[in-house]
């Protein structure tokens, strides 16, 4: 028994403090992430770490700002139509709406059931004069029924160090039993350099996404939009031989816009996938151009992302769809393991080899069909339709 002298205010009830009066001594890591304690607690108290992140659906993060009282009317009808709602305390929150929106986000988180849906939040910068209270504020309070932390403009593996004892302490003082994911964006030039690192900071990581307005501004980009393309990043098509034999540069030619995501979203997708966590796409801010939105998600979604965000309702659709295996792929990957039969060896389909590596990207696409197919009954009833030739 540890005697707490009398003048320690000891503050509310904790379940953490009252195990160690009573003796209790958990394994705790009080090492920076040594790799021996890399799954222990960092806290007294505080849940175990996960040692794989569930394979959530979580094709669109849908954005809203908790202190819109017309964006908060929509939430409870958006239950169950969006695999995840982010309650955004961050940037696209006015400074004198910041308290308001934590507010609003507790009040909601209580009074709504999520059902199968996921509940994030977006937290201010490690650096702003708000961060603090978010956390200190929303953990005790909806805790238990948050499922990740969005942590914007990390730069390095120590920003989710912070993080991660920060969330241990507030989860152990609250009796928390689930430990709350961290999700880090990918929107400084340093973050970018270090993602491998980062990735790998903390078994509390769930996964990454891009912000591209931000990493923009850090990179000295010369853009001005949130995400998507730009007409000014291209290439053109050779020039063709004039009438003197010479490279008539003045004449028509093909121009083929480049994606000036690609690097980063690639780089994204290895350091996530090496880690076994999961890479997201971010905001398309052309929220009237429905189709280049669907065209940026669609290019992530074959480099590997599982899923992005949603500034706008009529974006959720879009990212459900694209981010969902359609029914020629299903149909197709079904005919190679069928195929296949035991996995191993060659066969002709259609003209084309399949092997054990083709089967092992056609699996990849069953897998997450029937992830989407458990949680999204319209989907399910496509997906069982499909007859295999
Ligand atoms: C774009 C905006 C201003 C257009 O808002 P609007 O009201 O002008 O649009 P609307 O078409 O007129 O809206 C129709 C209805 O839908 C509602 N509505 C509209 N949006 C939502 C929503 N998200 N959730 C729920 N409801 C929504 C809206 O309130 C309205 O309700 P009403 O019919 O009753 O009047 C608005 O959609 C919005 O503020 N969206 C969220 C923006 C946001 O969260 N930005 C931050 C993420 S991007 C970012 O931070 C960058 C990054 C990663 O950091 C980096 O790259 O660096
Ligand atoms: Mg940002």
């Amino acid at each position: 028994m540890v005697a707490l002298p009398e003048s320690v205010d000891t503050g509310a009830f904790c379940p953490a403090r009252e195990r160690y009066a009573a003796g209790v001594r958990e394994e705790t890591d009080m090492s920076l992430k040594s790799p021996k304690a890399f799954f222990a607690p960092l806290a007294v108290g505080a849940p175990q770490p996960l040692r794989e992140i569930p394979a959530r659906p979580s094709r669109a993060i849908h954005f809203f700002d908790p202190s819109n009282p017309k964006m908060v009317d929509k939430i409870p009808q958006m239950v169950g139509t969006v695999d995840v709602l982010l309650g955004n305390l961050e940037d696209a929150v006015k400074a004198d709406k910041k308290i308001d929106a934590r507010n609003g986000l507790i009040e909601i988180a209580k009074n709504t059931d999520f059902g199968p849906t996921q509940l994030w939040t977006r937290i201010n910068s490690l650096d702003s004069p708000w961060v603090l209270d978010d956390l200190n504020e929303l953990i005790p309070a909806i805790g238990q029924k948050l499922d990740v932390v969005m942590v914007p403009k990390v730069q390095g593996p120590e920003d989710i160090h912070y993080i991660d004892r920060i969330l241990a302490q507030l989860e152990a003082k609250a009796g928390i039993t689930k430990p709350i994911l961290v999700h880090a964006i990918l929107e400084t030039a340093r973050g970018v350099a270090e993602v491998e690192a980062i990735a790998l900071a903390s078994p509390r990581m769930q996964g990454i996404s891009l912000g591209p307005a931000d990493l923009a501004a850090d990179r000295k980009m010369k853009t001005t939009r949130v995400g998507g393309g730009h007409p000014g990043y291209l290439v053109r098509q050779d020039a063709p031989k004039g009438a003197d034999g010479t490279a008539d540069i003045h004449a028509a030619r093909a121009i083929f816009q480049q994606d000036l995501w690609h690097y980063t979203i690639a780089k994204m997708v290895d350091a996530c996938a090496a880690a076994g966590i999961y890479p997201y796409y971010g905001p398309f801010g052309d929220i009237t151009d429905v189709v280049a939105c669907e065209d940026q998600f669609r290019n992530a979604f074959l480099l590997g992302c599982v899923g992005t965000w949603s500034l706008h309702p009529k974006q959720i659709e879009i990212a459900n769809r694209v981010f969902s295996p359609s029914v020629e792929d299903i149909k197709h990957a079904r005919r190679v393991v069928a195929a296949m039969g035991d996995g191993t060896g060659a066969v002709m389909l259609d003209g084309k080899m399949e092997d054990d590596a083709s089967l092992k990207q056609c699996l990849v696409l069953v897998k997450l069909a029937e992830e989407l197919a458990a949680i999204d009954p319209a989907l399910k009833a496509t997906y069982d339709a499909i007859e295999v030739d």
